[in-house]
């Protein structure tokens, strides 16, 4: 059969979480009150949602998250949304196709980002949910959103998605030296502290039901992986630490920033800042792969709030390694699986 090729405008839609639109009270509560009632994040009945949410978490929540963001935001910003802006720009100069910015909550949202991408002509979207793991609360949500939104307004135009990457050579390789570099000449330890999910939710995506939270997520092959968020951090630890040559012994994993009162997977990066130093290890280096840019989670949670409890528990020394953000390395990564999507496009 003779190939075709699309000569559509084609353009590249980077999507990450999103922020509130400032540090104010106000602004957080409506952040939070979008991002908390995505059932997706929270994915009780509406009823029961609406209760937990707006009923007791946006009664209390708004001012204590609005003060922690105000330990972290920057002249010109959000730091995640600063950041994700900047390695637009960057890939910009090394695509011949437009790159516009969309967050899953908030603005410029996904609707905004690929209204940009219309006017400009654009037609056929790469669209690349910056998650490296996935997880309903994030990649599946992001997909939702942006077929919504393209089906109700945007109905000529196609959207390729790039899935998670947790797995691709070219990334492991990036984060790796990333930490490399960064990593203080002596630690006892290296942790490697991942966003937490209910464990609800693993079981919910498994369409296999397969996973049962025990050692199935970290076995080579188990058929739950491609849906296991358990599993895929995991597995980017062992091949990251296989990569840097570091023992099993020296290294630790764990999930932070719980919510509510069910159980997410564990162990939890608090519980853990808190108990390790008793058992010897005063010396510690932390990253967060679950984060491309550096945000709330990492800046405050860990390196302030983190910092904190490791040192008060007796801890020594805390060394927080930045995310990838906007490492020349890492354009180039983004670059090329943004490429091989566009690439899917020539074809017809
Ligand atoms: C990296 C992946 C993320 C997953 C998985 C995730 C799940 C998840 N998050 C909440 C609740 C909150 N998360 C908050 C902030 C936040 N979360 C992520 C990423 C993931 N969340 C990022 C990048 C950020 C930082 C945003 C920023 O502006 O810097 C917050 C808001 C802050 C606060 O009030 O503490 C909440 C709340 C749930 C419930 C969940 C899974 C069910
Ligand atoms: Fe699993
Ligand atoms: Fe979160």
């Amino acid at each position: 059969m003779e190939k075709e090729f699309s000569n559509s405008k084609k353009g590249i839609l980077l999507v990450n979480l999103g922020s509130p639109k400032s540090t104010d009270v106000k602004d957080v509560k409506e952040y939070l009150d979008e991002f908390l009632m995505d059932e997706r994040v929270i994915d009780y009945r509406w009823i029961f949602r609406a209760l937990l949410v707006q009923g007791i978490i946006l009664k209390t929540r708004p001012p204590k998250s609005a003060e922690a963001y105000k330990t972290v935001w920057t002249d010109e910003g959000s730091p995640l949304i600063v950041i994700t802006e900047k390695i637009r720009k960057k890939l910009q100069k090394l695509v011949d196709v437009s790159v516009e910015i969309g967050m899953r909550y908030a603005e410029p949202s996904i609707e905004t980002g690929i209204r940009a991408l219309a006017e400009k002509g654009v037609s056929e979207i790469v669209l690349f949910p910056l998650y490296p793991q996935y997880a309903m609360s994030t990649t599946e949500t992001v997909i939702e959103k942006a077929e919504e939104v393209r089906k109700l307004k945007f109905p000529g135009v196609k959207i390729n998605y790039i899935q998670p990457f947790y797995n691709r050579e070219i990334y492991i390789d990036c984060l790796a030296e990333s930490i490399r570099e960064k990593l203080p000449e002596h630690f006892d330890a290296l942790q490697f502290s991942y966003h937490g999910v209910p464990e609800r939710h693993i079981y919910k995506t498994d369409p296999t039901k397969t996973c049962n939270l025990n050692d199935c997520c970290s076995r080579e092959s188990n058929p739950s992986h491609q849906f296991c968020y358990r599993h895929q951090c995991f597995k980017t630890t062992e091949t990251v630490i296989e990569k840097l040559n570091l023992p099993k012994e020296k290294v630790i994993v764990s999930f932070q920033s719980r919510l509510g009162k069910d159980k997410w997977i564990e162990p939890y990066t608090d519980e853990t800042f808190e108990t390790i130093p008793k058992k010897g290890i005063k010396n510690l280096a932390v990253v967060c792969p679950a984060f491309v840019s550096d945000c709330l989670e990492t800046l405050e949670e860990i390196s302030v709030e983190g910092k904190h409890q490791f040192t008060e528990a007796g801890g020594e020394n805390f060394h927080y390694i930045p995310c990838l953000n906007d490492e020349d390395r890492w354009i180039e990564v983004v670059k090329t699986l943004c490429e091989e999507k566009l690439n899917e496009f020539y074809l017809v």
